[in-house]
């Protein structure tokens, strides 16, 4: 069967005032996981607002489960969940009132089942803003798990996480169903039964594939510093 497509740009190029951040990518994302790798600037964040509909690309044309974003936000939206790289829960909201609105939202049940598979029931009557950002994440994780999306959008969602925290979020995303489609971008380069990596860097497009070992062991490289080796960087 072939792979299903979740997105797709053609001739895609954002300009900022002072820096080109999206140089001319056409890409399609295919398959039900889909990692976005670059390093620091690449162009990964840019990607994902232009996929969700909230950055109007300067040139070139975008389809997102066969929707173009910008004329059918709506539609999509139904459809599709963005989550940022910070979370956008109000501080001064329990755990617990953040449970209540999502079950209201999505039912009680599946709710119910992403705040166990997230460790958070022992948390749920503290305020979002008393909690550590892993936990925040964790929250914020709440939604994309229970919300039966055709398709998830996913900024970073390990950044600035401990392991345990990593791990968490990690498995969550592992046990998704695989009709989930799943688009993360990361600087780590974690295989979640990866269908489709793509690596951008400087704005362009340098790798679209399946998971390659060598491609991704370069976003590894911090694991193995030595400081008497000289740093190289991913794009070289
Ligand atoms: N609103 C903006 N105004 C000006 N330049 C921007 C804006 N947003 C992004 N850029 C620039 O576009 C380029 C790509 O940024 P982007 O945030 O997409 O990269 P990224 O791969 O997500 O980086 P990071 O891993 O650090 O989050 C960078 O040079 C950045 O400075």
């Amino acid at each position: 069967m072939p792979a299903r497509e979740l997105a797709s740009v053609k001739d895609l190029t954002v300009k900022f005032r002072y820096n080109i951040a999206l140089d001319g990518i056409t890409l399609d994302l295919k398959g039900n996981r889909v990692l976005l790798l670059g390093s620091n600037g690449s162009g990964k964040t840019t990607l994902m607002r232009v996929l969700s509909g909230i950055l109007r690309p300067t040139e070139g044309s975008v389809k997102v489960l066969g929707l173009d974003p910008f004329k059918n936000p709506s539609k999509l939206y139904s459809r599709m969940l963005y989550v940022r790289d910070v979370e956008d829960i109000p501080y001064m909201m329990r755990v617990s009132s953040v449970i209540d609105y999502l079950s209201d939202l999505y039912g009680p049940e599946p709710v119910k089942n992403a705040v166990e598979t997230l460790g958070l029931e022992e948390h749920a009557f503290k305020r979002v803003g008393e909690l550590s950002k892993g936990l925040r994440r964790r929250v914020a994780m709440i939604e994309p798990l229970a919300s039966n999306r055709k398709l998830i959008l996913m900024d970073e969602p390990f950044s600035g996480l401990d392991a345990t925290s990593r791990i968490i979020i990690a498995k969550a995303l592992n046990d998704l169903p695989k009709k989930t489609g799943l688009v993360i971008a990361s600087h780590i380069p974690l295989n979640l039964g990866i269908d489709q990596m793509v690596v951008l860097e400087g704005g362009k497009l340098t790798y679209s594939g399946p998971y390659k070992e060598e491609v991704a062991g370069k976003y590894l490289a911090w694991m193995e510093f030595d400081s008497k080796k000289p740093i190289n960087h991913p794009a070289d």
